[in-house]
């Protein structure tokens, strides 16, 4: 569904952001970005939606190449939702979720009657706050917004950039278990996440950055503890009975 080949990022400093990152999103999968504090994972996600154009490398979809796609097209094949939430202007929630498909070349009354909107209010548990107001949503609920306005593009191919970070447990969980339920439709959902809980028990691929560079792509079960102290410079300990199965028992020098 996506492929990324031999991707490099410099920086505007001179850095190298990615280092000849390669990797496959398939459709039917939810593939989780993992990695510490700037390995990348943002810089990468931005090159797959087309937002950031690489120093060197390709990103195909569905075969075709991203460089240089109409943005209707490429907005109607990938829908994007950014890490940054930003404080929204007093509009009603049901409008700015209607906003992510304006860049598919819909009017804004056309975007706002569509029924996908509804169905992505409904999915990320914002029904009942559809006509409040956006600009006094909780931190949580902005998050579920900006989830609500990339998935009312029902594109193929979704990426979001820490879409759990802010959400409570039962929504958290609740939008892992939707991620998958789009993969069990066929989609594609890549998803920047930090909580290995969660990434573990519901991506069927990690795909594990430091430094700019891919450290594996790997099924979650063989996520070991070597592997964690190798990408995060921690150990860990696994709990019986506890509410994590990962703790934080040292911390990177
Ligand atoms: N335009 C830029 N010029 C120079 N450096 C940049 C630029 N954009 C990002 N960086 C740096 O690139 C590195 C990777 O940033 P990125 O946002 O991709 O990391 P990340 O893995 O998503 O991190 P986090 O987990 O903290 O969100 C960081 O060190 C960041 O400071």
């Amino acid at each position: 569904m996506l492929a990324a080949e031999a991707i490099c990022v410099r920086g505007s400093s001179g850095a190298d952001l990615l280092r000849h990152v390669s990797a496959v999103f398939r459709a039917g999968q939810v593939t989780a970005l993992i990695g510490p504090n700037g390995a990348g994972k943002s810089t990468l996600l931005r090159v797959l939606a087309g937002l950031l154009a690489p120093t060197s490398g390709s990103v195909h979809v569905q075969g075709a190449p991203l460089a240089g796609m109409a943005l209707a097209h490429r907005a109607l094949q990938i829908a994007y939702m950014p890490q940054d939430v930003p404080v929204f202007p007093a509009m009603p929630v049901r409008e700015v979720a209607s906003l992510g498909r304006l860049p598919c070349g819909e009017t804004p009354s056309r975007a706002l009657a569509h029924p996908a909107v509804d169905h992505a209010l409904h999915l990320t548990g914002l029904s009942a706050l559809a006509p409040r107001d956006a600009s006094r949503l909780s931190g949580g609920e902005r998050a579920r917004l900006m989830l609500a306005r990339a998935l009312s593009v029902e594109a193929p191919v979704l990426l979001a950039d820490e879409p759990v970070a802010a959400l409570d447990p039962a929504h958290a969980l609740a939008v892992m278990q939707m991620f998958r339920a789009l993969a069990a439709q066929g989609r594609c959902v890549v998803v920047v996440i930090h909580d290995l809980m969660l990434a573990t028990r519901f991506c069927d691929r990690l795909v594990l950055l430091r430094d700019g560079a891919l450290l594996h792509a790997l099924p979650p079960e063989q996520l070991s503890d070597a592997l964690v102290a190798e990408t995060y410079g921690v150990t860990t300990r696994r709990l019986e009975g506890a509410v994590l199965p990962w703790d934080l028992v040292s911390r990177p020098t």
